[in-house]
């Protein structure tokens, strides 16, 4: 954000995850969001994914490219309505290397990776998401992900378990975060939003977060 009274430096939380505050531009925030808001409508849209347990997830999910489910992916949206899922668009792609580049410093082009799968990702006030890792994806490849609207706090552990050590950082409207390498199989969630703190001119109530995975399928 400009005029930031304390600026917010990238850091690495820990080896091989990346936070790089404000890095999408709020024009390219709207252009976002344009878009999540299409690709949630049906068929294939937004939807509440119920957990093998048969708790609902707080958070309502859209995917692209590769549906997900608990615990896979597939072309179709298998626990849902059944259609197709959506296209990945390849500007999505481009961001996704071009957000791996920036946060690791390295070449654009340097990742060979085919980023294929989009989870979008809309938390209400109350939504949350407990600790888990992104593991059913093939490819080691990083996770990129962008949040949009309310602030919240993401917490980033480590493979080992549910337990501490852990950071908690708090993501706002355009920040990026990259983890892979030794991160790549890190627990994390969201404990919690911080509603009311989205950017006013954005005009979304609520958190978006999307992550971009190479599927490895
Ligand atoms: O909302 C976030 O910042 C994290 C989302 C996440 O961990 C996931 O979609 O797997
Ligand atoms: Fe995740």
């Amino acid at each position: 954000m400009d005029g930031e009274l304390f600026p917010r430096p990238p850091a690495e939380v820990a080896p091989g995850a990346v936070h790089v505050p404000g890095w999408l531009p709020a024009p390219e925030q709207r252009r976002l969001l344009d878009a999540c808001r299409e690709w949630a409508r049906p068929p294939a849209g937004l939807r509440t994914v119920r957990m093998p347990s048969g708790g609902d997830m707080s958070v309502r999910t859209v995917c692209l490219g590769w549906h997900w489910f608990p615990y896979g992916y597939a072309r179709t949206v298998v626990d849902g309505d059944g259609a197709p899922v959506k296209p990945f668009p390849p500007w999505l792609g481009e961001l996704a290397r071009s957000a791996v580049a920036h946060a690791y410093g390295t070449e654009l082009g340097s990742s060979a990776a085919d980023y294929d799968i989009a989870l979008v990702n809309f938390y209400d006030d109350t939504a949350k998401m407990g600790l888990h890792r992104d593991s059913d994806e093939k490819s080691p490849a990083p996770v990129v992900s962008l949040s949009l609207g309310d602030s919240c706090v993401f917490r980033f552990g480590h493979p080992g378990g549910r337990t501490r050590p852990w950071t908690d950082v708090e993501l706002r409207s355009g920040d990026l975060f990259v983890f892979g390498g030794p991160a790549r199989l890190a627990y994390h969630g969201v404990p919690r939003t911080l509603p009311g703190t989205a950017p006013p001119r954005l005009g979304l109530k609520g958190r978006l977060n999307i992550t971009l995975r190479v599927s490895g399928l």
